[in-house]
């Protein structure tokens, strides 16, 4: 049985319907329910229900995207930096392995070289290198809360997309923005990204941090063609000039462009998809949101 905190979320629904599919046991929970956020709170459901595993998908992500962070920081300190540390705490005292999704939202730009951030390299877009936004530097924080802990899966997410239109699906985003901003990144492909952190654990691989992202990089300007070839050929897509533009015209805070390595977690054996393969993949069958009448 897992216990999966802020199942009522984007990515924690991802998470149970999974679970579903596949016929696994588990409790969703929200602090409607039990407030998980209080470590004594969190201990008693933990000893009540006796689970084998548990994830942590809750935090503060701001929407309709991370510029809502900068409004709402208490929140936001408290579901990116303070609750990871609360889930330890209770998960170290009753012996429970457990993984946490965090972020590769706490890198920028690429290692010199051009190649991925690996999960060796320190944080470039946190509070300590001082030129991050408020949710990078909370995710940071959150990692740094996590280092050492025992028993601990810390899973890095990175933009995620799928096949389903939903506003906080990456291809969803750039279909409907008035302006893009060309970047480099690497993104995750939402449902491969639930399926490889839970097989962290049944594979019982080795604990601590993994890069969830599908192998590769891309740029804007290639994924506007992807979505021009496969779903919306007539559509004229506008970019901004450049960074400050975007940050002029569309941005309250800076956002993390990065590229990310997933060479550990492919070493173990678990799939993720090349990246191009993932997005073609969602345009081919992708599945638009149901019509309001
Ligand atoms: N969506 C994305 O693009 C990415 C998300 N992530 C990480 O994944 C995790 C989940 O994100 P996502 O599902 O998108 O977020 P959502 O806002 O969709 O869901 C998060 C859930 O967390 C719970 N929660 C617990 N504490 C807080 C708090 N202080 N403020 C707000 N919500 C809280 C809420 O559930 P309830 O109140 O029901 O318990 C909420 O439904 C976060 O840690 C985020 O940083 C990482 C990379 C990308
Ligand atoms: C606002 C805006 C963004 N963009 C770009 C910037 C970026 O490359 C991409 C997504 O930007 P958004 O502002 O929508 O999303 P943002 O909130 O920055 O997304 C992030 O959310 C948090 C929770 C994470 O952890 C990240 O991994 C990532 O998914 O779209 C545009 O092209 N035009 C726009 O008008």
């Amino acid at each position: 049985m897992i216990i999966i905190l802020g199942s009522s979320g984007y990515i924690g629904s991802e998470f149970t319907k999974m679970f579903d599919r596949q016929g696994i046991e588990y409790r969703g929970i929200s602090r409607r329910e039990v407030d998980y956020s209080h470590r004594d709170s969190l201990i008693r459901l933990i000893r009540e229900t006796k689970p084998e595993f548990l994830i942590n998908a809750a935090g503060y992500t701001g929407k309709p995207n991370v510029d809502a962070c900068e409004l709402h920081k208490a929140d936001c300190l408290m579901g990116n930096a303070v609750l990871p540390g609360v889930v330890r705490e209770a998960c170290e005292s009753e012996s429970l392995t457990w993984g946490h999704v965090s972020s590769g939202c706490i890198y920028t730009g690429a290692r010199e070289d051009g190649s991925g951030f690996r999960e060796t390299d320190p944080p470039n877009f946190s509070f300590r290198t001082n030129n991050c936004s408020f949710y990078s530097g909370t995710k940071a924080l959150g990692e740094e809360v996590l280092a050492g802990a025992e028993n601990c899966y810390v899973w890095r997410l990175r933009i995620p997309f799928n096949h389903e239109e939903t506003p906080r699906n990456y291809l969803t985003k750039l279909m409907r923005y008035n302006t893009l901003l060309e970047a480099t990144n690497s993104v995750s492909q939402l449902n491969e990204f639930v399926q490889a952190c839970l097989e962290t654990w049944t594979q019982r691989v080795d604990t601590g941090i993994y890069n969830i992202t599908n192998p590769g990089k891309i740029t804007t300007r290639q994924v506007v063609a992807m979505i021009q070839a496969h779903l919306l050929p007539e559509k004229e897509f506008k970019f901004f000039d450049d960074e400050s533009q975007f940050m002029q015209f569309a941005a309250k805070t800076p956002r993390s462009n990065c590229v990310m390595d997933s060479s550990k977690l492919l070493a173990t054996g678990i799939h993720l998809t090349p990246i191009e393969e993932a997005i073609e993949h969602a345009l081919k069958s992708w599945t638009p949101a149901p019509t309001t009448s």
